[in-house]
């Protein structure tokens, strides 16, 4: 390969039909036309399965259009990154704006699953858009709509013009009840000037460990059937005992977590390991030593469908470590 830049980060742009995923994307073009980027657009609706290359030749932007991305993950949307990495090696920044309907998860997954990908690819951040004046409503009817807004690390309210101050609290409230963890931000036709949407590094563990240094203690929260539950505490666990539970739930009931994240203390070991799910696979990293003399707690957060904290608890309980290390 003769792309230097291996692996290349991604930014996943989700949220529904009309949020405003067109005009974000718009404006990060425009705020980057030093970087050269590759969008992939994926729309619901076209027939044809196979990808195809589009150049659009004035600021080093390439469209790629495939069919709708969770209806064709089984080896399609991995097919088109093959010949993404083939026809046009060398870019900086790779845009997958979803569609609508899509679930980001699924997305993120082809990217954290499949190892000749991750040699090329890295998962930077996933972004929801949400519409400010009709998010209220789409939330009841849209069980879609609630699973972006769950797994998404940033979320941008879009259309602010269109809402009054009062309405703009209950729409972020909302948002925080889904996932309390989420960085929120306001934008006027996408347009923002908050943050840098293409280097968020959100699944980096410094990110993850910035993220969680203010968690609130045993926190929870619920919208509908999507809770989140949030657990602090100082024993040590158990390496092995914590990752066969994790494992085990999440192939047996990965449908309902739709996010699990957390900065974990493991027992003999110097280094916070980070565990994030994505889907059915956890990942875990390393991330900075423990400090000597500092007491080590373990957070961890689980937001998803109809969990149970009682359930959460028992389990982590039994992955204590049996021994104390010194
Ligand atoms: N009033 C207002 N309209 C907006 C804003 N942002 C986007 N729009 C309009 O909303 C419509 C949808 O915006 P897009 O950016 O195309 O949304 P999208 O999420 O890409 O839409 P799909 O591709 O259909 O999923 C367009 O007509 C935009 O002009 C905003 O902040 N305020």
């Amino acid at each position: 390969m003769q792309n230097s830049h291996y692996p290349i980060p991604v930014t996943v742009l989700t949220g529904f039909l009309g949020a405003g995923k067109t005009s974000v994307l718009n404006q990060l073009i425009k705020q980057n036309r030093d970087k050269r980027l590759v969008v992939l657009e994926n729309e619901f609706g076209d027939i044809s399965i196979d990808s195809e290359l589009v150049f659009k030749g004035d600021n080093e932007l390439f469209e790629i259009s495939s069919g709708c991305i969770c209806c064709s993950m089984n080896g399609e949307f991995n097919e088109t990154l093959a010949k993404l990495v083939q026809e046009f090696p060398v870019f900086d920044h790779l845009v997958v704006e979803s569609t609508g309907i899509a679930d980001p998860s699924a997305i993120a997954a082809a990217f954290v699953g499949d190892h000749i990908i991750q040699a090329h690819f890295k998962l930077n951040a996933v972004i929801c858009l949400v519409d400010a004046q009709n998010l209220q409503e789409q939330l009841t009817e849209r069980e879609e709509v609630t699973k972006q807004i769950a797994f998404s690390d940033v979320v941008v309210v879009n259309k602010v013009d269109l809402v009054d101050a009062q309405q703009l609290t209950l729409v972020e409230k909302a948002i925080k009840n889904i996932n309390p963890y989420v960085q929120l931000i306001t934008a006027k036709y996408g347009e923002q000037n908050t943050v840098d949407l293409l280097n968020l590094d959100a699944y980096e563990a410094r990110k993850v460990e910035q993220g969680f240094r203010f968690l609130p203690i045993n926190l929870q929260t619920s919208h509908e059937d999507v809770v989140s539950h949030a657990f602090v505490f100082d024993q040590p666990l158990d390496l092995l005992k914590f990752r066969h539970w994790l494992n085990v739930l999440l192939v047996i009931q990965g449908e309902s977590f739709y996010r699990v994240k957390g900065v974990m203390n493991f027992a003999g070991l110097d280094e916070r390991h980070i565990v994030q799910s994505v889907m059915k696979n956890a990942t875990y990293t390393l991330g900075s030593d423990w400090e000597q003399g500092m007491v080590r707690t373990s957070k961890i957060v689980f937001i998803g469908k109809k969990l149970r904290r009682d359930l959460l608890e028992k389990g982590l309980k039994n992955c204590y470590s049996d021994f104390s290390f010194v």
